[in-house]
């Protein structure tokens, strides 16, 4: 029954197979096991996973300091630990976590689409694409434990879980801001959205880039629980027992049913949507733009 629920994402190997060999390229081991379970903790640069209390969760902790950017490098690890869990039979859940201080995911990073070459956009448009299709297909319970400010791509990547709890903390926004950067949401960020907070919740939302504070993302539906920072983690897990009382063949088909058209959309002109992506970066104004969004984050410490 598992195969039957299982979506093949086109070019997945080949981007991990891609990943390996540019990690093998920059000279550094690729993954570290540790510990007792050694087969079962694994870490890359980037990425921490350690199963949780009961073995069949495994929590990812996202570790791109300062802020998480979703870079190539960060992406390419990700996926290949996603893709490990999603392997291991014995993995049915996973938490995805932040291991920076209040910061889940500032996004992409903005460095991969500012002055850089054409090729280079779409190898990086490319993996944040891939991303999105492995979160939002997987077959495993994903579970965002958002402790921190969670932007644009970071609220992307926190939509694609099953549930999302975040911190009760003045810094803990989120949201699809891309407006405020003078670029826009592509359709599968805003069809992410719309299939969680609704049209008209969403059309309002990426217009204005809203970053909703806490109890505005819980009262949106963007979140489904607020609670003290010092308590996402074990509400995560909470949340995750729950949800793993139900049978995996029901709940994966059902997921299936319910995401499968948004993805395929994606799927079906994955090509175009680089292009596209290449095209719209690469334009001067747009390229403007981001280069005055990053000295206005680098003037901010000043
Ligand atoms: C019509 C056709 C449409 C087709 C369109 C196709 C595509 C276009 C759409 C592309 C989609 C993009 C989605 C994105 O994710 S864009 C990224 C958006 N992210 C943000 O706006 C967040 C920016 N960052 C922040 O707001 C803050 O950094 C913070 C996350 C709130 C954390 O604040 P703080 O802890 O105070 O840290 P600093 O601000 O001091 O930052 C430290 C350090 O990190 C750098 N940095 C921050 N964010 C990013 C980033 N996203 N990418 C790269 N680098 C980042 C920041 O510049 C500092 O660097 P220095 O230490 O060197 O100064």
């Amino acid at each position: 029954m598992a195969l039957a629920v299982r979506m093949r994402v086109p070019c997945r190997a080949l981007l991990c197979a891609g990943a390996q060999l540019r990690g093998a390229a920059l000279g550094r081991p690729e993954w570290a096991a540790g510990g007792g379970d050694g087969a079962r903790r694994f870490a890359s640069l980037r990425v921490l996973v350690e199963p949780g209390a009961e073995g069949r969760v495994a929590v990812m902790k996202l570790k791109n300091p300062p802020v998480n950017s979703l870079s190539l490098d960060f992406l390419t690890e990700f996926l290949i630990s996603l893709e490990k869990l999603e392997n291991d039979k014995a993995f049915r859940g996973v938490v995805i976590t932040s291991d920076c201080p209040n910061v889940f995911s500032a996004g992409l990073d903005l460095r991969e689409m500012y002055g850089r070459n054409p090729g280079h956009y779409a190898e990086y448009w490319k993996a944040v694409q891939e991303l999105w299709l492995r979160l939002y297909l997987s077959n495993l319970v994903l579970v965002a434990a958002i402790n921190g400010s969670c932007p644009a791509g970071g609220c992307l990547m926190a939509l694609t879980s099953d549930v999302r709890i975040l911190s009760d903390s003045p810094k803990s926004v989120i949201g699809l801001n891309e407006t405020l950067l003078g670029i826009v949401a592509p359709f599968w960020f805003k069809d992410t959205l719309v299939n969680t907070i609704g049209h008209r919740a969403s059309e309002r939302a990426l217009q204005l880039g809203l970053l909703f504070p806490p109890a505005e993302a819980l009262q949106v539906g963007l979140v489904d629980h607020v609670v003290p920072e010092d308590q996402v983690q074990s509400m995560a897990l909470s949340v995750m027992a729950h949800w793993l009382a139900i049978p995996d063949h029901a709940r994966q088909l059902t997921k299936a049913m319910m995401r499968k058209a948004t993805a395929d959309r994606l799927i079906k002109q994955r090509e175009a949507d680089i292009q596209n992506f290449v095209s719209f970066i690469s334009r001067d104004s747009i390229q403007k733009s981001l280069q005055i969004y990053l000295e206005k984050l680098k003037q901010k410490k000043g």
